[in-house]
């Protein structure tokens, strides 16, 4: 079977609030609202910021939904006000529509009680030939190929469900499609706000939290239905194993996937094939070592799922600079990570400032690596770096979170980075925790 090409559409989220969320993303994060969609039962709001698109799926209010259709039934109601008070958008733009339909659009309802990123959708070429070959694997299809259409074009797609936790995929062709985003959003004419000094250009990774011993049937899963395949974040990972991380409080499984996406810069023959600029990182807990982490995401999550996405950034100072500005609150590494023998020149050498890096949370790695060895010249040393920081979690639970991350060469992920970024979310789990107990 042919390796199927996917680019990244948007990962979606299911909230109970979705203006709550809308608000965040806008006001904080600095992303563009640019397509909705209301009905009487849900809202949908598409953000984006560079090429990393979001769709917040407000839960359809079920119950309204009944009372609303009955009143409906019996002619006592015209336009539902209630689901349609958008006061909170922080734009001003034409009044809401409120667009046939109660259902969302291009996902499903989750059955997480809790507040959950949980769909990451792609678009793809040909929807009934990826729906075929997912039908042949097994996979737990959710809604067949489906048309939708507006004054814009139609696209085709179908959402089948992973199986990690309450995740979902949603494939889309939008190659018939001309619109903004999807048919059935209502475009929003708002100027986009200057990314000025907070740019963000794409989705770097995603993180799934998985069980412990998951990780290698869910990389089997990914592989045969969507031809996706392995890739080292270490050259020390085991291909068996993948990156483990033990020790000083530390009990991380790490295992990276890539997705086949079809470069679009040059479509001529050999048909061209493009590592994806987003990665899936699996990450587990490794037994014995106390509570961490990942087992609170699933606990307080209810459940596998997407633990984090990271936000690539050009310029990470510039960007943690603005959103501490905007409000976001970022987790506060280990104040021993950068007096760490060898951490203040190798931030130096990465050409860095290491109070300013230490003042703002954000974190460096290198990446040693020998250049041209075995050629018969001598070999060089080549260092890549990385820059790091996560927030705190977005959602009331400690489950999701964003990281925004700037890499200068370096492709996988540093030890020393992991380590302080799993004790700083640690750290600041245990103080939660130990201030509820009080
Ligand atoms: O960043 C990642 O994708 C992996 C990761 C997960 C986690 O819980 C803590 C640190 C870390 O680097
Ligand atoms: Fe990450």
């Amino acid at each position: 079977m042919a390796t199927p090409f996917l680019t990244l559409n948007h990962i979606a989220f299911h909230v109970t609030n979705g203006a709550a969320l809308l608000q965040e993303l806008v006001n904080k994060f600095q992303f563009h609202l640019f397509a909705m969609r209301v009905t009487e039962t849900t809202r949908q709001f598409a953000v984006k910021k560079g090429s990393a698109v979001f769709l917040v799926n407000e839960r359809p209010k079920l119950g309204v939904a009944t009372a609303q259709q009955k009143a409906r039934q019996e002619g006592r109601l015209g336009l539902i006000q209630e689901c349609t008070d958008l006061s909170c958008i922080p734009f001003n733009h034409a009044l809401p529509i409120v667009c046939p339909g109660l259902d969302l659009l291009y996902d499903v309802c989750t059955s997480c009680s809790v507040d959950t990123a949980s769909n990451v959708s792609f678009e793809v070429e040909d929807v009934g030939s990826l729906y075929r070959r997912l039908y042949a694997c097994g996979c737990q299809i959710l809604i067949p190929p489906t048309e939708v259409k507006d004054d814009s074009g139609c696209v085709i797609y179908c959402v089948i469900k992973s199986i990690v936790g309450n995740i979902y995929h949603t494939f889309i062709d939008r190659s018939r499609y001309t619109g903004e985003f999807l048919p059935g959003f209502q475009v929003i004419d708002s100027p986009a706000m200057a990314s000025g000094l907070a740019e963000i250009t794409h989705f770097d990774h995603v993180t799934y939290a998985c069980p412990q011993g998951s990780s290698s049937q869910v990389l089997k899963w990914y592989e045969k239905c969507f031809g996706f395949q392995r890739f080292q974040l270490h050259e020390e990972e085991n291909a068996e194993d993948g990156y483990i991380i033990s020790g000083d409080g530390v009990g991380l499984r790490l295992t990276a996937m890539q997705y086949w996406t079809c470069s679009k810069v040059a479509l001529s023959l050999p048909l061209p094939r493009k590592q994806s600029d987003c990665r899936f990182v699996l990450a587990e807990s490794l037994p014995g070592q106390g509570r961490n982490q990942v087992d609170t995401f699933l606990e307080q999550h209810g459940g596998a799922g997407i633990q984090h996405v990271a936000l690539y950034t050009p310029d990470i100072i510039a960007t943690v600079r603005t959103f501490c500005c905007t409000g976001v609150q970022f987790v506060t590494p280990p104040p021993a990570y950068y007096t760490e023998t060898g951490k203040e020149e190798e931030i130096r050498a990465a050409g860095q400032d290491p109070q300013l890096l230490s003042q703002l949370g954000v974190l460096l790695d290198t990446d040693v690596s020998m250049k041209g060895e075995g050629r018969g010249c001598q070999g060089m040393v080549e260092r890549r770096h990385l820059m790091q920081i996560f927030t705190k979690p977005i959602f009331s639970e400690e489950t999701f979170f964003l990281e925004l991350i700037q890499r200068q060469g370096a492709s996988g992920f540093g030890e020393g980075n992991i380590r302080a970024l799993w004790q700083a979310v640690q750290a600041f789990i245990d103080q939660k925790e130990r201030e509820q107990s009080n």
